[in-house]
């Protein structure tokens, strides 16, 4: 006996009438109806949505209940046996021997590869300053991460900026099939590749890439290997017992988790912060005063690895961001393995219950945030934050199962808008009513009224900016 909205439908539950990419927003309008603990039909599975951080903290920390069979289902033709998927059983050692070697030294030549990939970036940025026309930011910057991910993935010197690469147009495909897959998954999966033949042949394709990358690194000489720096394929091939498809299946991973997740983070930052004049300011003065960055190889302003700690300001704005636009919207899908009482709300849930845990409504919950619907990076202040329930942020998730990449992204979202911010003034090139938001995998700025034009390319706009040199260089 939960609250909730009663099905719609026998068929499709409660998700016949959901706006197209408005799930988050319509999850977050049914708790402010039916409370913290309400439950949903997605087509004919019930699902229980929570949002009281005790009882976050239970699922994914305490007791970590495995990711639902509808959730693996719908994702596992890409990602096979990767990290975001495995069993609990299979995942810690998995996932100690990876995180073992994802350490200083790695975020290191992390910093190399965004050095890389950032000069051909601001190439794209001066271009569209010099000409003053309109750049999609969103689509840009996620072509940018997809590029960093490739090249900590395989080292090589990918540039997908400036060319038009197989790989990330396969990456980018194999996304939106599984966005599609995921929702009808639950029930299709018995078909195999009948039931989404697109996904099977590309998610086959990168697999293919990736598994000729793996044995060009099997044969490469320990000469060449000691010269280059170390990259995540390294890190796969030394983890014990694994074979080339496990690999792939990781490789997979990182690339399907690595890019949009900070891309559209990064995108949501820039929606918020142009916006506001004052906070604008307040990251150009860090950057370019307190920070001071150097001229670098490039001809760009280029902070040493060290100075991207010192970002104070600019990493608060980057957390309320996580915090406001929690990309992972809708978050994690579990099972309840034991008849179990929630702490926080004292909800009873029977054995084999599936539960859905969205960061966009924790994040929103007043229980934890003062005027949650607010753009304040203040609250992120040290004595702003005290006393603030651990698990209230969950743009990460939390427990085991959390994010393995969260240190890399901040790493590389800082670095990169800390060049942006020192060199460019950003304006929106629209009104920012007609931003929504979209969520599908992930959630991202989106044009409301996109252009006829474009919709028969089958193309969208995502964050239209305008980009202005900054008159006084950093
Ligand atoms: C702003 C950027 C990011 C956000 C918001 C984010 C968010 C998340 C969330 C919420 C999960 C848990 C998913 C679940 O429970 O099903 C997760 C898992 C994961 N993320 Fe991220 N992520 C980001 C960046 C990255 C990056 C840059 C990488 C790789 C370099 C990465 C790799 C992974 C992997 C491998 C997992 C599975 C971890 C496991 O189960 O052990 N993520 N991420």
């Amino acid at each position: 006996n939960f609250p909730g909205p009663a099905p719609d439908s026998y068929l499709y539950g409660n998700v016949k009438y959901v706006p197209k990419g408005g799930f988050p927003a319509w999850l977050l309008a049914r708790q402010r109806e039916y409370g913290e603990v309400f439950q949903v039909w997605l087509l004919q599975t019930r699902v229980i949505v929570l949002s009281n951080a005790d009882d976050v903290r239970f699922v994914t920390a305490e007791m970590n209940f495995p990711k639902s069979d509808g959730f693996v289902s719908g994702l596992s033709p890409f990602l096979g046996d990767g990290l975001l998927l495995i069993d609990n059983n299979r995942h810690k050692a998995q996932r100690r021997a990876i995180a073992a070697r994802f350490n200083q030294d790695f975020m290191k030549d992390l910093h190399l590869h965004i050095e890389a990939t950032m000069a051909s970036f601001v190439q794209i940025l001066d271009r569209a300053a010099d000409e003053g026309s309109v750049l999609d930011f969103d689509a840009e910057i996620t072509k940018f991460t997809l590029n960093v991910i490739c090249r900590s993935a395989f080292g090589s010197n990918t540039d997908f900026l400036n060319r038009e690469d197989e790989l990330p147009s396969l990456v980018d495909a194999a996304l939106r099939h599984s966005a599609k897959y995921l929702v009808h998954a639950r029930y299709t999966w018995w078909l195999g590749k009948l039931a989404a033949p697109a996904l099977f042949e590309t998610a086959h394709k990168v697999h293919e890439f990736v598994l000729d990358m793996i044995r060009a690194r099997r044969s490469e000489s320990e000469l060449a290997r000691d010269e280059r720096p170390v990259d995540l394929l390294d890190i796969f091939l030394s983890v014990p017992g694994m074979d080339n498809n496990y690999v792939a299946s990781e490789v997979s991973t990182f690339l399907f988790a690595g890019h949009d997740t900070t891309s559209h983070t990064l995108a949501w930052l820039m929606y918020e912060v142009v916006q506001r004049q004052d906070i604008m300011h307040q990251i150009q003065k860090e950057v370019c005063e307190t920070v001071v960055l150097k001229e670098g190889e490039n001809g760009f302003p280029w902070p040493s690895f060290d100075q991207v700690r010192q970002l104070d300001y600019l990493n608060m704005v980057w957390k309320e961001t996580l915090r406001k636009r929690p990309v992972t919207a809708t978050g994690t899908y579990r099972v309840i393995t034991d008849d179990v009482e929630l702490p926080g709300t004292k909800t009873k849930l029977r054995k084999g219950t599936e539960v859905l845990i969205p960061p966009y409504l924790i994040h929103q919950n007043e229980r934890y945030w003062y005027k949650p619907e607010a753009f304040d990076p203040l609250r992120w202040t040290r004595e702003n934050s005290l006393g603030r329930h651990p698990y209230a942020l969950q743009a990460f998730s939390s427990g085991p199962r959390n994010c393995i990449g969260q240190i890399f992204a901040t790493h590389e979202a800082l670095v990169v808008l800390a060049v942006l911010f020192a060199r460019y003034d950003f304006k929106l090139a629209c009104p920012p009513e007609d931003i929504m938001e979209f969520h599908s995998l992930t959630m991202r700025p989106r044009l409301r009224r996109q252009s006829k034009l474009q919709q028969h390319k089958g193309a969208q706009t995502y964050l239209p900016v305008r980009v202005f040199r900054k008159s006084s260089k950093a």
